[in-house]
This record gives structure tokens, C-alpha cells and sequence, in this order.
């Protein structure tokens, strides 16, 4: 019954376009775009996505600086080594790859981004902007999800969106960004009672719970559209793809959905960065006669 909706060429296309703009600026203006990811601690998953983001850059023609730090690092060194990146004028993003390790007072090291260079859209700053429907540097994840439910002329107006997770990089900017597309929104999470009841009154359903096939196909209503941004070990989603797959009209496969989607907004937004602060930089200096 239900369609593919597929991230993957749609993402190719974004990261050539970036590709493209990257390259006329270096043309211009010398200036390479540089995104700088920051990871702390070991964690093997977590290392996998921030190689795959650098690879993905390096063919976009996007040069990265890679920092990573140690489990123990605490909340002001990491706060000083992001407002180190900030000022420095070779690094146009950055990346703070989430989550940190629990010692550590993750909305503060997020804060220590300068907004400017906020390519993945997690300070306060860019949240507000994602509320309040203005433009600005969206969250990847859910900028990537947006840009993929237009892409197949999903309707958001009027739609009852049923968003699984509020983590501040994934389930909250993803209910303010349909929310400014004028769904009505429900957020849900772990203190949710009767989950499966409130998903089953979803017309668009976002799964951000980090929990493999957590999403049953009996929650959902006959015809629903099932994003699955859930990316958990052995690349399975939080939905049950076979289960939801025959209920859904549209679901994202996992991988090839959402994923590639996110990649690919980081890097357009990079490239944003990039050239926005090389405008800025690259002004004549006015000498008065
Ligand atoms: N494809 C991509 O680009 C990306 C994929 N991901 C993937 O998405 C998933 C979620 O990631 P992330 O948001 O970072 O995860 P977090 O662990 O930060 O957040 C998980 C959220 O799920 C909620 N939750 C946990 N258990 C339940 C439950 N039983 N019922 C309802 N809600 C529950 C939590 O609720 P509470 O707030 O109450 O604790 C929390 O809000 C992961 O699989 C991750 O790998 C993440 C980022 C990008
Ligand atoms: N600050 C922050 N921003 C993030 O965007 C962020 C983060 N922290 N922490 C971890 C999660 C995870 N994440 C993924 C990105 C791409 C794929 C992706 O491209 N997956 C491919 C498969 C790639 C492969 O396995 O080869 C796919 O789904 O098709 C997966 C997961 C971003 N995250």
C-alpha cells in the first residue's frame, strides 16, 4: 500500500548544489568553506556519523578540522575549545555531535556556538527562529525531514502531526518546524500515556525515539505519512518497517531516508555560512580621502 519516500537522490542533488556554490566562492574569494565537528568521548556510533559527515563534506569541496575530546572533558573546557572555533575566522560551522557525555551541560556547550556558525541549528537562537517561522540555520534533522515532505507534496497545513521524542536536536525543532507549516502539532515522549492511542489520530507521524522498531504498525492510522528518523544499531529505525509499510501511505525507508536528508542540509548550510561571513569579510575597506 504504501510509497517510498526516499532521501537519497534527493540529497544527492543538495550536496552537487552546495558542491557547485562551494566552489564558485572559492573561485571568487579564496575562501574555502570549513566545518568543524566536535565529539566528545568515545563512543563508536557516534565517531562513525561525525567520519561519515567529514567524507561527505570532503567531496562537496568542503574542508573540515576535526576536534575530539576526551569522556572526561568537562563543561568549561568544552565550552572554551567551541568559543575558540568561534573565533576563528578559517572555521565558517560547526558541529557539536549530540549527545555529550552526561557530566557535561549540553545546552551550555551549545551555546557556546557562535549562531553565525550554527550550520546545524542547535543554539537557542536558531531554535527561536525555527519557532517563531523565521528564517535562519535550521536544525539538520529535521530541516532534512521538511525538505523531504515537500519534496512529495506532503500537505502540512491542517495535518495532525504526532512527533515521537523532544530531544533538542531532533523531536522539539522538528514539532516547531511543522508547526510553522501550520500542522497541529502533538509532541509525545516517555512520560506519554497511551502513546499508540495518540499516534493512531496522527495524519503525519515523525519517530525520534532511538529505540529499534518501536513503532508498531497497529499504532497507525490507515493512510498515515511515517517518517522514521531513528538510526539505531545495525541501521534500523524506531518504525516497524514491514508492520507500518503495509498501513502507511508514505514511509521513509531506513537507511536512504532521512538520513542522507541530514547530511545534506548541514553541508547547504555550511556552504550559507561560509558564504555569509566571506561577504562580510571580503568587504572593500572605505579609505576617506
Ligand atoms: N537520521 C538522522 O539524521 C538522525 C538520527 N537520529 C536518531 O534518532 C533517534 C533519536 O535521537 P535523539 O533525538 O538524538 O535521541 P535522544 O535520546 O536525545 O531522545 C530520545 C527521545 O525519545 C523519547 N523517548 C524515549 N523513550 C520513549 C518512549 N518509551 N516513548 C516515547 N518517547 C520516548 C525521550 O523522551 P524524554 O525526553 O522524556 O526522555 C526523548 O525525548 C536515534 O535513533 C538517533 O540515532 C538522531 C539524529 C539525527
Ligand atoms: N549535533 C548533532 N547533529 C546531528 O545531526 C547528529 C548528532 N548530533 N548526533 C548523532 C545523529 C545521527 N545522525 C545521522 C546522520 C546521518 C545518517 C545517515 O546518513 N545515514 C545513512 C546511512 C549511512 C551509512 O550507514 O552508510 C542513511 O540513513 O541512509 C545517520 C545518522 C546525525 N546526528
Amino acid at each position: 500500500m504504501s510509497k517510498l519516500m526516499i532521501g537519497t537522490d534527493l540529497a544527492a542533488e543538495m550536496v552537487a548544489k552546495a558542491a557547485e556554490r562551494a566552489a564558485a566562492l572559492q573561485e571568487k574569494t579564496g575562501v574555502q568553506p570549513c566545518l568543524a565537528t566536535v565529539l566528545v568521548g568515545d563512543d563508536p556510533a557516534s565517531a562513525t556519523y561525525v567520519r561519515m559527515k567529514q567524507n561527505r563534506s570532503k567531496k562537496a569541496g568542503i574542508g573540515s578540522r576535526s576536534v575530539v575530546l576526551p569522556a572526561e572533558t568537562t563543561t568549561g573546557e568544552l565550552v572554551a575549545e567551541l568559543h575558540k572555533l568561534s573565533n576563528d575566522p578559517e572555521v565558517h560551522g560547526i558541529l557539536l555531535q549530540h549527545p555529550v557525555p552526561g557530566h557535561i551541560d549540553e545546552r551550555a556547550a551549545f551555546e557556546a556556538i557562535d549562531p553565525a556558525k550554527d550550520v546545524d541549528g542547535v543554539t537557542m537562537h536558531a531554535f527561536a527562529a525555527m519557532a517563531f517561522g523565521e528564517p535562519g540555520f535550521r536544525s539538520c534533522t529535521p530541516g532534512g525531514i521538511l525538505r523531504l515532505l515537500e519534496a512529495y507534496d506532503v500537505p502540512i497545513a491542517g495535518a495532525h502531526a504526532v512527533v515521537i521524542g523532544r530531544s533538542p536536536i531532533l523531536g522539539k525543532p522538528a514539532g516547531m518546524l511543522l508547526l510553522a507549516s501550520n500542522a497541529t502539532v502533538t509532541y509525545t515522549h516517555s512520560r506519554t500515556v497511551n502513546l499508540p492511542e495518540i499516534v493512531r489520530t496522527a495524519d503525519i507521524v515523525v519517530a525520534a525515539v532511538g529505540k529499534a522498531n518501536f513503532v508498531r504498525g497497529d499504532w497507525l492510522k490507515p493512510g498515515a505519512v511515517v517518517v522514521d528518523a531513528g538510526y539505531n544499531e545495525g541501521n534500523v529505525g524506531d518504525v516497524h518497517f514491514d508492520e507500518a509499510a503495509s498501513v502507511a501511505s508514505l514511509i521513509t525507508p531506513v537507511p536512504g531516508g532521512v538520513g542522507p536528508m541530514t547530511i545534506a542540509l548541514l553541508l547547504e548550510q555550511a556552504v550559507d555560512a561560509a558564504e555569509a561571513q566571506s561577504e562580510t569579510a571580503v568587504r572593500p575597506v572605505v579609505t576617506l580621502p
